[in-house]
């Protein structure tokens, strides 16, 4: 959904478009835990602590992990943009390739990658995700990253951090913490990605009846 103004100049870095998978069905039998309103009071939250932490605009760059972390991108860009009056880059990393289990899930699509026309060196990247689980899909961005160049920072902003990492990756902005057992899963869904109301459920795991 990039903005009409957006399309990057040069430098660009273009991969395969999106793969366009058709999102899997919401468990019927989840509970919700945020919807739209939710959902969008967090991302006014992080919009405020990013520029709050980077003291206004200046050099930010926010790069989205598909999927559903650029749409993420660009909504929090359209917030900041709003508060600050400027425009900001805002684009999309794919970290397909860079991924450390590509062996035992061979049949990843690669997705797309738009890096706005400055690039990202000597800048704030802030990468933006919807669900931080166990961190191998930032470490894989943030190796993608060092192949684009090398910015002053890199800072990184989720919707929901569900715990469970598996490496020392942490979120700087985090709309929501959401302890979950490993047996569970997190679905986000957004209105422009998916073409359904935004929301984030938990599937899986116990049956709500037997939870402690
Ligand atoms: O911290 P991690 O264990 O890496 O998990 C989090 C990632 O998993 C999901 O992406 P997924 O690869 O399922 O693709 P999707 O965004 O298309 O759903 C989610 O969007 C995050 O990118
Ligand atoms: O629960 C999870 C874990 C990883 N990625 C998701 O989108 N949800």
């Amino acid at each position: 959904m990039p903005r009409p103004d957006s399309a990057p100049t040069s430098p660009t870095f273009s991969s395969a478009p999106p793969a366009q998978n058709p999102s899997p069905p919401l468990d019927p039998t989840g509970r919700d835990v945020l919807g739209a309103t939710d959902i969008a009071r967090c991302l006014r939250r992080i919009a405020h602590e990013i520029l709050e932490h980077n003291k206004g605009a200046d050099d930010l760059v926010v790069l989205g992990i598909p999927s559903r972390g650029v749409e993420l991108a660009h909504r929090l860009v359209a917030l900041i943009e709003e508060v600050e009056g400027a425009r900001i880059p805002v684009g999309a990393i794919d970290v397909t390739m860079y991924r450390d289990d590509l062996r035992s899930q061979p049949t990843r699509a690669p997705r797309h990658t738009d890096i706005p026309g400055g690039g990202i060196d000597g800048k704030v990247v802030v990468l933006v995700d919807d669900v931080l689980y166990s961190g191998r899909s930032v470490r894989a961005a943030l190796d993608a990253l060092s192949d684009l160049g090398r910015p002053k920072a890199v800072r990184l902003a989720v919707l929901v951090d569900r715990g469970h990492r598996e490496l020392p990756i942490r979120a700087d902005h985090v709309g929501k913490n959401l302890p979950t057992s490993h047996a569970e899963k997190v679905q986000v869904r957004l209105s422009g990605h998916d073409g359904i109301p935004d929301v984030v459920r938990i599937a899986g795991g116990e049956p709500q009846a037997v939870r402690a």
